[in-house]
C-alpha cells in the first residue's frame, strides 16, 4: 500500500472537561492516506479524549478544545459535527462495542449505511462486503445484536462503520475485553482492509503489543500529551519504551 498525503493532522491540541478538568495538554498526531496509526498510552492517558476531539464528539461530554488545530482532508474540522464528518468519510467506532442491542445484526449494519443513502442494490453490495470480511456476521445476521458474543458485537460495530464507506476509520480500543484469538481476527480483518482497499486507520489501544504488530506508525500519549511518535517496528523492538510508557512488563513485552 502506498502511503500518500496527510489525511489527518492534530497539532498541539489541548482539551478540558467542564472547562475545569484538563484532559489533553499537547497532542500531536499525523495520519497519512493508506496508513495504520496506533494511538497508545496507559489507562487515562487521554486516548479516548483525543479521538473524541477529532471526531466532533467532545461537546457531547461537556468537553472543550482549548488550543491547537485539527485538520482532516485539508480543512479545519474543530467545529464540524460528527454527522458532517461521517459524510466526509471520517467514521468512528467508539469504545465498548456500541450496537443497537434490540436490532438484528443486519439491521445494525443497515443503519450504518443510512449515512450514505445507499440504493437497495448498493446496500446489498455493502452488506456482502461486510459479510465477506466477517463471515461470522453472515451466520448471525438475523440474531439480535444484544444476544451475540462480545467479539460479534465488536464486529457488528466495525461493520456498521464500514457501511458508511469511511476514508479514515477511527477505532477506540477494539480489543477491549475480548479473547486473544478474537482480537487477532479483528485486527487481521482491519489489516486486510488497509492492504486491499487502502482504508486508512487510526486505532487507540491499551494493548500495545497487538497494535504495534499491525500498525505502520504509532504515537504514545502520557498525561494528555504526545511523548513519542515513530515507526511501529522501531517501537515494537524497544522493550524499555513499552515498559516505561505503556506499562508492559519487560517479560511480557515480546
Ligand atoms: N467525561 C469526562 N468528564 C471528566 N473527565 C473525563 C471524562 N472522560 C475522561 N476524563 C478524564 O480525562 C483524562 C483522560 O481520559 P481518557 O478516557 O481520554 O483516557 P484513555 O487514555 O482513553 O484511558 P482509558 O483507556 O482508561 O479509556 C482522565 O484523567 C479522565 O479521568
Amino acid at each position: 500500500m502506498t502511503i500518500r498525503e496527510v489525511l489527518l493532522s492534530v497539532d498541539g491540541v489541548e482539551a478540558t472537561y467542564n472547562h475545569a478538568i484538563r484532559a489533553l495538554s499537547g497532542v500531536n498526531l499525523t495520519v497519512r492516506t493508506g496508513e495504520i496509526v496506533a494511538l497508545l498510552g496507559a489507562n487515562g492517558a487521554g486516548k479516548t479524549t483525543a479521538l473524541k476531539a477529532l471526531c466532533g464528539l467532545l461537546a457531547a461530554e461537556r468537553g472543550q478544545i482549548t488550543a491547537g488545530r485539527i485538520r482532516y482532508d485539508g480543512e479545519d474540522i474543530a467545529q464540524r459535527s460528527p454527522a458532517e464528518l461521517v459524510r466526509a468519510g471520517l467514521v468512528q467506532v467508539l469504545e465498548g462495542r456500541h450496537c443497537f442491542r434490540s436490532l438484528s445484526v443486519e439491521d445494525n449494519l443497515i443503519v450504518g449505511g443510512q449515512a450514505r443513502g445507499w440504493s437497495r442494490a448498493a446496500l446489498r453490495r455493502e452488506l456482502e462486503r461486510v459479510y465477506t470480511l466477517f463471515p461470522r456476521l453472515r451466520d448471525r445476521r438475523g440474531s439480535l445484536a444484544g444476544l451475540t458474543s462480545g467479539g460479534e458485537q465488536q464486529m457488528t460495530a466495525i461493520g456498521r462503520a464500514l457501511m458508511a464507506r469511511p476514508r479514515l476509520l477511527v477505532l477506540d480500543e477494539p480489543s477491549m475485553g475480548l479473547a486473544p484469538l478474537v482480537v487477532e481476527s479483528i485486527f487481521a480483518a482491519l489489516t486486510a482492509l488497509n492492504r486491499d482497499e487502502g482504508l486508512t486507520l487510526l486505532v487507540a489501544e491499551q494493548n500495545s503489543t497487538v497494535a504495534l504488530r499491525h500498525a505502520h506508525r504509532a504515537a504514545v500519549l502520557e498525561n494528555g500529551r504526545t511523548v513519542l511518535d515513530g515507526a511501529a517496528d522501531a517501537l515494537r523492538d524497544r522493550d524499555d519504551i513499552k515498559a516505561f510508557y505503556l506499562g508492559v512488563g519487560l517479560g511480557a513485552a515480546a
